[in-house]
């Protein structure tokens, strides 16, 4: 059997996610501050000859080639002419459909550990170029450090906003970007901030209102958070997040936790996991 490699795909959060505007497109203008959780899935690549590339874990409700991961790799394939192949297998932590970028995520880990097993030698830039067409938040995966994004997210300021510990709760709903961003009434003009001259406990999450008020799951979770610690939904939801100063209180709350919530706890990493992992490749 030939080498096996592993490389993380963390979660991401959005700090905050401001909507300014709406392009003609349809696509949203947005103001965010992405941090990654030291938390998320692992992808394991075996290299091949066959030219093939084969996801080995079955995902429900995805079917094999609608899978980003196999996207990711089949784009990097096409584009750099690689004629080798890939097996690829995953753990699968991460919810889907929960604010928590894990397809985008896993679709950048894709990105950035073939360019390495394949040696295709692109750069970083490069590769968040080709990420942008699988998803809004490749690029921010690909460049691997906390930031303050606009655009579509595609345009990326590096920050470093604290690392808090994070309480990061599943409502028990999949709440779809595409339904959010298509709501009529969702609010889209928020007046865009200074990248370098903004109060973070000022800034909020445009998603949170249209969905807590459709959601009663969410609306009801995130009343029961906000008497302990301050929380907010990630990115189009659901996913809370209820940020702590030390791992211990974040595990206490966890331990009170109305029944059947799904959650897990984090600590917040302005480097992202993938970074580390390419840092030290070979391994
Ligand atoms: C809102 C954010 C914030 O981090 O997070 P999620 O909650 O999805 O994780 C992202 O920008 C989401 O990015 P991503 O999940 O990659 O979205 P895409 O697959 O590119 O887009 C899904 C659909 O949402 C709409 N969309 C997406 C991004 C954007 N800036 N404006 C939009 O209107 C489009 O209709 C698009 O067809
Ligand atoms: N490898 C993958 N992991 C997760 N979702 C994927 C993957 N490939 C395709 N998808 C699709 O992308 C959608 C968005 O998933 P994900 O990025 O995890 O959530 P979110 O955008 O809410 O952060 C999923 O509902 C699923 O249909």
């Amino acid at each position: 059997m030939s080498q096996r490699f592993s490389f993380p795909a963390p979660a991401k959060l959005n700090l905050f996610l401001h909507i300014t505007g709406q392009r003609s497109n349809g696509y949203h203008n947005l103001q965010t501050l992405f941090q990654f959780l030291d938390f998320g899935d692992k992808l394991t690549f075996e290299l091949t000859d066959s030219g093939k590339v084969e996801l080995l874990t079955t995902f429900k409700g995805v079917a094999h080639d609608d899978n980003l991961i196999v996207k990711a790799a089949k784009k990097l394939q096409l584009v750099s002419k690689a004629d080798k192949g890939v097996k690829i297998s995953i753990d699968k932590v991460l919810p889907m459909g929960g604010g928590l970028g894990g397809g985008s995520s896993n679709a950048a880990t894709v990105l950035v550990a073939l360019n390495k097993l394949w040696q295709l030698n692109y750069t970083t830039t490069e590769l968040a170029a080709l990420g942008l067409s699988l998803g809004a938040d490749v690029p921010i995966f690909v460049h691997g450090h906390a930031a303050f994004a606009e655009g579509v997210g595609e345009i990326i300021h590096p920050q470093s906003p604290q690392e808090h510990w994070y309480l990061v709760t599943k409502p028990d709903v999949s709440i779809s970007t595409a339904e959010v961003f298509s709501a009529p009434d969702l609010t889209r003009n928020t007046a865009p901030i200074d990248k370098g001259d903004y109060e973070l406990a000022s800034c909020h999450n445009d998603c949170q209102n249209w969905v807590i008020n459709r959601y009663p799951e969410v609306a009801n979770l995130l009343a029961w958070l906000v008497e302990y610690a301050p929380s907010q939904m990630t990115g189009t939801g659901a996913c809370i997040f209820s940020s702590f100063t030390c791992e211990q209180e974040a595990r206490y709350i966890q331990s009170k936790l109305p029944q059947g919530i799904e959650s897990f706890v984090a600590k917040g990493a302005n480097t992202s996991p993938l970074m580390h992992a390419v840092k030290n490749f070979p391994f």
